[in-house]
Order: structure tokens, then sequence, then C-alpha cells
């Protein structure tokens, strides 16, 4: 679905990050994991083709992203930014909707099965009941939801998230990781950031650890989510307590105070 080649990303002169490479497949999930100002939101927008690579290649499906038409990019990858101040006053079903742009021709409007798109992002996400509601009147972690619901809405082969459990309350976060699962079950590809290591086990197959823009590890959760990688990205102790009874080696991860 998705590779990195050796890539180095950043803004123009100022290099941010070099050296990654991986490979996400269809219906897999990859967290990526760093401290604030580590890189992830700079990887992932050289990932969506916001920013060009600095070095090394991106390859979408077989193809170089940065060989392929602006259009292709978006209705393969859809992006969930992190929940942003609303100014316009739109019903969220119109904002589910506007995740059907890359579908649509020039000017077109939207038609029935835009609106079954949307319709059916909206109970995925539980959240059928908020559709008529003005988006700048719902709480921060709604709109996290309806932001989720429009990336789905376009029916993306690959799904990348910034920190999608950032506002959220406990409930929801819960119910945006059992997405995630849900999500690659159907096959879809999810890269997502999560500042809770924890969230690792729960979601992902692999975790990549971004330290200073390189690679400190690349693996599934259980190698690579441990006190030794934490204490290196996060500067602090972590106790990382397997949970009882876990079928998938789910553990629970926890600071260390001094
Ligand atoms: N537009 C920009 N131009 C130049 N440098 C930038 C720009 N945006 C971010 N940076 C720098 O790039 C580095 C990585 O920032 P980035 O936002 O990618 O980190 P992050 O891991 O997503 O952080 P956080 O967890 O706090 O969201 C930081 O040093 C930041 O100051």
């Amino acid at each position: 679905m998705l590779a990195l080649r050796e890539l180095a990303f950043g803004y123009g002169t100022r290099r941010v990050g070099a050296g990654v490479s991986l490979t996400v497949r269809p219906g897999e999930a990859l967290c990526l994991l760093g401290p604030n100002g580590g890189g992830k939101t700079t990887l992932f927008k050289t990932m969506l083709g916001l920013l060009p690579p600095l070095a090394g290649q991106i390859v979408l499906e077989g193809r170089d992203l940065t060989t392929l038409p602006r259009r292709d990019v978006a209705k393969t990858i859809a992006y969930v930014p992190q929940a942003h101040a609303a100014f316009f006053p739109f019903r969220v079903r119109e904002v589910v909707l506007m995740g059907r742009a890359s579908r649509l021709a020039a000017f077109a409007s939207p038609g029935a099965a835009d609106h079954a798109a949307a319709d059916r992002a909206l109970t995925m996400l539980g959240i059928g009941h908020l559709a008529e509601r003005i988006y700048t009147e719902i709480s921060g972690g709604e709109r996290q939801l309806v932001l989720i619901a429009r990336a789905l809405a376009g029916e993306p082969r690959l799904l990348v998230m910034d920190e999608p459990t950032a506002s959220l309350d406990f409930g929801n976060q819960a119910r945006v990781l059992a997405q995630v699962r849900r999500l690659s079950e159907r096959g879809i590809a999810v890269v997502l950031s999560t500042h809770d290591p924890g969230h690792a086990f729960l979601c992902a197959d692999q975790v990549a650890l971004l330290h200073n823009g390189r690679l400190a590890g690349l693996g599934p959760p259980a190698e690579t989510v441990i006190p030794d990688t934490l204490r290196l990205l996060y500067g602090v102790e972590v106790a990382v307590v397997p949970l009882p009874g876990a079928r998938r080696g789910e553990a629970l991860c926890a600071p260390v105070l001094p």
C-alpha cells in the first residue's frame, strides 16, 4: 500500500527527519510514536504529498507519490487532521459530505451515492444523531469523530490520522481505537500517531518510533513499546504491564514518577 524508502523530510532547507524506511500493507495499522516536535506531523504531510521529500522515495500502491496526479492521491489517502478550531457553521452532514470531494467531477454536486457514503460514515462512527447539528456548536471530541467520518466518506484505501484520540474522552478514545481495528479488518491501511504508547497495543500491527527525526524502532508493539525505547523517546521511566488474559500481548503503559 505504502512504502517509505530512506525518506528525508522537512521544510525547504530545514531537515526534520531522515533515513525513514517502512512499509504498510493493506489492512495493516501502523502507529507512530514520538515526542512533541519529533517530526510526526511533518512526516505525515510528506506522506500525503503536501511537502516534497527532501531525499528518498514514497511509493503509493507501487507508484512514486511525486509522479501521481493530486486527485489520484486524494482518492487513495484520506487525512484526519488534529481537531481544529471550527470557523464555518456547516451542518455535520455537510462536513462529512466534503469527504466526497475527490470523487466528484469539477463543479458537480454530490449525488445519491455520495449522500449514502456520508450516511454510512456517520453510522460507522456512531454519530448519526449529530448529522443536523452545526459543526461549530459541537464539542471538540465530537468534531474529531466528524473529521474521521469525513475521511471515511471518501472511501480511502489508506487513512492517515494525526493524534485522532487527542481531544477525546476515555470512551471515545476506545471507540476510535476499535474503529481503527475494524477498518483494518476491512482491508483499509491506517497510519496514526498518538501520545499514548498503550494505544499501540490496542490497535496497531506495527509501531514506528520516531526520535530526533529518525526511526529508533520498527516492529510489533510487544517488541517496540518497552521501557528502554519509551525512556529514549520521552525521557521518563515507564512501566509496561501486560494485561491479564490478553490475547494480542496488550499491555498498559504508565509513567513511573520519581
Ligand atoms: N512550517 C514549519 N516550518 C519550519 N519548521 C517547522 C514547521 N512546522 C514544524 N516545524 C518544526 O519541525 C519539527 C517537527 O515538528 P512536527 O510538528 O512535525 O512534530 P510533531 O512530532 O508532530 O509534534 P507534536 O507531537 O508536538 O504535534 C519541530 O522542530 C518544528 O518546530
